[in-house]
């Protein structure tokens, strides 16, 4: 049992169109589906046994361009994966992160924590066998799964980002606590497709 690892990739969904116009959801830019293609390469030799996506278009359109390289993969919707609020703010939240919360509603956070509970519950869990699973997300549904990976306070997530396209890796066993193999690792996209990060990482 100890050697069996559950292999988790997570992947945030291609640069959406005019999402600087802040639409809540909309079809991927040129160079969104760039993106999804160059994702889709990269990880073309991994055995996956499941592929679940956000329901959300760019999500979608994300995973359906990945099919094209990856043509063993049958992406499926999951609600767990969602883009949400995973959690709200606490007494040791540091408070530069306290403008944030200005127009989320506490019903917003429950469906968030809620949500997290139960997708950290389905994934980060051990498996009884050796498996490659790949989620194609939201920037901080994955920032929840890296805070949650190293047990560090609610809050956490907040400031951990992943770039659109990046790929996030964790190893979860049975006999150790889960590992990052990788964080929003940005090998496969070329300078001009690495978007979507607060700060840009052309290197
Ligand atoms: O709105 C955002 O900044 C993030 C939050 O998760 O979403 P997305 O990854 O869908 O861009």
């Amino acid at each position: 049992m100890g050697h069996v690892s559950r292999y988790v990739y997570l992947v945030r969904h291609g640069e959406q169109l005019d999402a600087e116009h802040g639409l809540p959801d909309g079809p991927l830019s040129g160079r969104g589906q760039r993106q999804a293609r160059a994702i889709a390469e990269r990880l073309s030799g991994v055995p996956f046994s499941r592929v679940r996506t956000s329901p959300l278009q760019r999500a979608v359109e994300t995973a359906k361009l990945m099919t094209e390289y990856m043509p063993s993969i049958e992406p499926e919707p999951s609600a767990l994966l969602m883009d949400c609020i995973p959690s709200g703010p606490t007494p040791d939240m540091p408070s530069v992160f306290e403008p944030f919360y200005g127009g989320i509603t506490p019903e917003e956070i429950a469906a968030g924590e809620a949500q997290m509970a139960d997708a950290t519950a389905e994934w980060l869990s051990p498996s009884r066998d050796d498996r490659h699973e790949l989620l194609i997300t939201h920037n901080f549904v994955i920032a929840w799964f890296v805070r949650e990976v190293f047990g560090a306070p609610a809050w956490r997530w907040m400031g951990i980002n992943q770039a659109n396209c990046g790929l996030t890796i964790i190893r979860v066993r049975s006999a150790k606590p889960p590992v990052l193999v990788a964080h929003n690792d940005l090998g496969h996209l070329p300078a001009e497709l690495r978007t979507g990060l607060p700060v840009d990482q052309p290197f």
